[in-house]
C-alpha cells in the first residue's frame, strides 16, 4: 500500500483485476484448457464407478451369475487408472504455464518499477512493492494452476453429479441438491467475509515487510541509539495484529468447515432412510441405493470446495488488484512523441528558465521562478538553507521530475524535448548518499553509462581518484555493495564519481558528495573532485564551504529563487545573507576564503 492507508476496492474492482490476468493467460490458454479437460475426465472416470458398482449389485450379486462379473470389475480398475493417470496429467500440463505466467507478472512489474519517476517511490513503502512482487504473485500462481480450473472443473462434475443421481433416483437427487444448494450459499457469505479478512492480511503482511527491510537497512542507527528495541516493539505489535487477523481468517474459515461437513452428512443421511423404505417398498434396488450414495460421497470434495475455492478466487482477485494498483501507476516521465536532437558536440549550456516546481499531491511549490545560467563547463555551487529546494533543483535536470512550470535546457534545447536516453549520456548525476549494489567494482561503476569499455571504467576510475580499488583483494572483480566488501564513506563516494564519469557527460550535478565525510576522506574526494569537474559543466549542492571552493560561481537558493549569483569572495564581500548561511555551514567562513 501506498504510505497513506490502505483501502478495500469494491468487489467488482477486485473481479475486474483477475480478469486483466487474461492477456497473460491467452499464450497458454491450450495447455489450461488440456489441463481443465485431464481432470475433468479424471472426475467422469470416478462418477462412472459408482454406476457400474449398481451393475455389480444388481446383476451378478442379485442374480448370483458371475458372468459379467470380471469385464465389470476390469472396467473400475480401468477407470480407476484413467481417473490417477488423468489427474497427473492435470499437475504436468499446468506446472509449465502457470510458473511461467508468474515469471512474466514478476518480470513486468520490476520493468513498470524501474520507469516510474522517483515521486511514485517517494509515496510508496518499498515492503509493500516487495510483497506484491513475491506473495501476491504466489498467490496468483496458485490460483492459475488450481483454484481456476478446479472452480469450473468441479462445479461441472457437481452439475453432471446431479443429473446421474436425479437419473438414479429423483428423490436421491432431490435430497443431496437440497444440501448443496444451502452449502454453496452459507460458502459464498462466508468468501466474501474472507475476502476483506484477506485483502487486510495482505496489507499488513506488506506492513511487516517494510518494518524488517528498515529494521535491516538501518541496522546502523537503531544500534547506534540503542533504538533497536523500540523497532523491535513496532514489529512485534504489527505482527500480533498479523496474527490477529489470520486468527480471525481461521475462525471464518472453521464456521465455514463446520457447514461443509455436517451438512452432506445430513444428506447421505437422508438418502440411506429414504433408500432403506424404498428397498422395503420394492420400488428401488440395492445397487441404485449404493449407487447414489456413492456418488454423493464423490460429490463432497466439488461441493464442499466450492466456496473454499471463491475464497481462493477472492484472495487472487485482491492479490490481482494490489498487482494493477503498481502497474497501472502512470509513467509521468517518459520520452516525448518526437525528441529532438542535441548538437553533435554537446556543449552542456544549462540554463533554468523561470523554473516553478511543486511535489504531487501538495499546492505548495518548492521553487517558484528559479533563472539560472551554467556556462559551458563551469562549476557553480548551490547554496540555501535546509530545505530551500536544492535537492529539487538538482533533480529537474536529469528529469528525475518534470518541472511544473518553466523550462531546463541543455545547449537550447528543453530536457523535455530529447529521449531519455540521449539526456541522460549528457547529464550525469551522483547522489549525496553513494549507493553501491551488489556487484564488482566494475558493474558498478559501468552502470553509469551502457556499453562501457574496460578502458573507460579504468579511465573514470582514475578521474575519481579511485586508485585504492587495484589494492582490493580482486581488484575491479572485487565484489562490493552489501553482499560484498565494505568500503569507507570517502572510497563509496569516489566510485560514485567514477560512476558519473564514466560515461563522459557534459553536465554533472552532484548531490553534496563532501558531505557527511570526515577532514581526511574529505580530502581524498575532494582531489577526486577537482579532476572530475575539468572539462565538464556542473551543478553542485554545497553543504560545506569547502564544497564551495570547488566552484567558479555561487549561487544562492532562498524563497524558491535565485538570489544571488557570483563568486565565493565577491558574495562574501557582499551579500549579508550569504555570510549569515556560510556560518550556520561546518567550517567558519574565515577558512574558506579564496
Ligand atoms: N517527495 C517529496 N514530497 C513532498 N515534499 C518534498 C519531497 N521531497 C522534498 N520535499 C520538500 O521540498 C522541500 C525542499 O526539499 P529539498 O530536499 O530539495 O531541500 P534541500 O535544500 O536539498 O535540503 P537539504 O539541504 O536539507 O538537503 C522541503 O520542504 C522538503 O520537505
Amino acid at each position: 500500500m501506498s504510505k497513506t492507508q490502505s483501502h478495500q476496492p469494491a468487489r467488482s474492482t477486485n473481479i475486474a483485476a483477475l480478469r486483466r490476468l487474461g492477456a497473460y493467460l491467452r499464450p497458454v490458454r491450450g495447455r489450461m484448457i488440456g489441463s481443465g479437460t485431464a481432470v475433468f475426465g479424471s472426475m467422469i472416470c470416478g462418477l462412472t464407478i459408482p454406476l457400474l458398482i449398481q451393475r455389480i449389485l444388481d446383476g451378478p450379486v442379485a442374480h448370483r451369475d458371475t458372468t459379467q462379473l470380471t469385464w465389470l470389475i476390469i472396467t473400475i480398475a480401468a477407470l480407476g487408472t484413467g481417473e490417477a493417470v488423468l489427474f497427473y496429467t492435470r499437475r504436468r500440463l499446468i506446472a509449465g504455464p502457470s510458473t511461467s505466467i508468474e515469471a512474466q507478472l514478476r518480470d513486468d512489474l520490476y520493468h513498470h518499477l524501474q520507469r516510474l519517476p522517483i515521486a511514485f517511490h517517494d509515496r510508496w513503502q518499498s515492503g509493500q512493492l516487495l510483497s506484491r512482487a513475491v506473495s501476491d504473485l504466489s498467490t496468483l500462481r496458485r490460483f492459475i494452476a488450481f483454484a481456476f480450473i478446479f472452480l469450473i472443473v468441479n462445479t461441472l462434475t457437481l452439475v453432471v453429479g446431479l443429473v446421474v443421481l436425479f437419473v438414479l433416483s429423483p428423490v436421491l437427487g432431490i435430497i443431496s441438491l437440497a444440501c448443496a444448494a444451502p452449502l454453496i450459499l452459507i460458502s459464498t457469505l462466508y468468501e466474501s467475509k474472507y475476502a476483506v479478512l484477506a485483502r487486510r492480511a495482505q496489507d499488513q503482511n506488506g506492513d511487516l515487510a517494510t518494518i524488517v527491510e528498515e529494521s535491516v537497512l538501518g541496522v546502523r542507527v537503531l544500534k547506534a541509539f540503542g533504538r533497536g528495541r523500540h523497532l523491535a516493539d513496532r514489529f512485534t505489535r504489527e505482527a500480533k495484529a498479523l496474527r490477529a487477523t489470520e486468527l480471525r481468517k481461521v475462525h471464518t474459515v472453521g464456521l465455514l468447515w463446520a457447514a461443509i461437513i455436517v451438512l452432506p452428512e445430513i444428506a447421505i443421511a437422508g438418502q440411506l432412510l429414504f433408500g432403506a423404505f424404498a428397498i422395503v417398498d420394492g420400488t428401488m434396488t440395492v445397487g441404485t441405493l449404493v449407487a447414489g450414495v456413492a456418488v454423493a460421497t464423490y460429490l463432497r470434495w466439488p461441493t464442499d470446495s466450492i466456496g473454499w475455492l471463491l475464497a481462493e478466487t477472492n484472495q487472487a482477485a485482491t492479490a490481482s488488484t494490489r498487482y494493477w494498483e503498481v502497474r497501472d501507476a502512470p509513467v509521468t516521465i517518459t520520452d516525448p512523441p518526437a525528441p529532438r536532437t542535441l548538437p553533435a558536440h554537446a556543449r552542456g549550456h544549462v540554463r533554468f528558465e523561470n523554473v516553478r516546481f511543486a511535489y504531487p499531491g501538495t499546492d505548495e511549490e518548492v521553487l517558484r521562478g528559479v533563472t539560472l545560467d551554467l556556462r559551458p563547463g563551469e562549476t557553480i555551487a548551490l547554496v540555501g538553507a535546509t530545505g530551500s529546494g536544492k535537492t529539487t533543483l538538482t533533480a529537474l535536470v536529469g528529469r528525475l521530475a518534470d518541472v511544473t512550470g518553466g523550462r531546463v535546457t541543455v545547449d537550447g534545447v528543453d530536457v523535455r524535448d530529447l529521449a531519455l536516453a540521449d539526456l541522460r549520456s549528457v547529464v550525469a548525476t551522483a547522489f549525496e548518499e553513494p549507493v553501491l549494489f551488489s556487484a564488482s567494482v566494475r558493474e558498478n561503476v559501468a552502470l553509469g553509462t551502457t556499453g562501457a569499455t574496460e578502458d573507460d571504467v579504468r579511465q573514470a576510475l582514475q578521474v575519481a581518484s579511485a586508485d585504492f580499488v587495484h589494492d582490493l583483494p580482486w581488484g575491479v572483480d572485487t565484489r562490493i555493495g552489501e553482499q560484498g566488501l565494505s568500503l569507507s564513506g570517502g572510497q563509496r563516494q569516489r566510485l560514485a564519481l567514477a560512476r558519473a564519469v564514466v560515461g563522459k557527460p557534459s553536465v554533472l550535478v552532484l548531490d553534496d558528495p563532501l558531505s557527511a565525510l570526515d577532514v581526511h576522506t574529505e580530502a581524498e574526494v575532494e582531489h577526486a573532485l577537482r579532476n572530475v569537474l575539468t572539462d565538464v559543466t556542473a551543478l553542485v549542492v554545497a553543504h560545506r564551504p569547502s564544497t564551495v571552493q570547488l566552484a567558479d560561481r555561487v549561487a544562492m537558493l532562498a524563497d524558491g529563487r535565485i538570489t544571488a549569483v557570483g563568486s565565493h569572495s565577491e558574495l562574501l564581500a557582499t551579500n549579508e545573507k550569504y555570510r549569515a548561511l556560510l556560518s550556520t555551514m561546518d567550517e567558519e567562513p574565515s577558512e574558506v576564503v579564496a
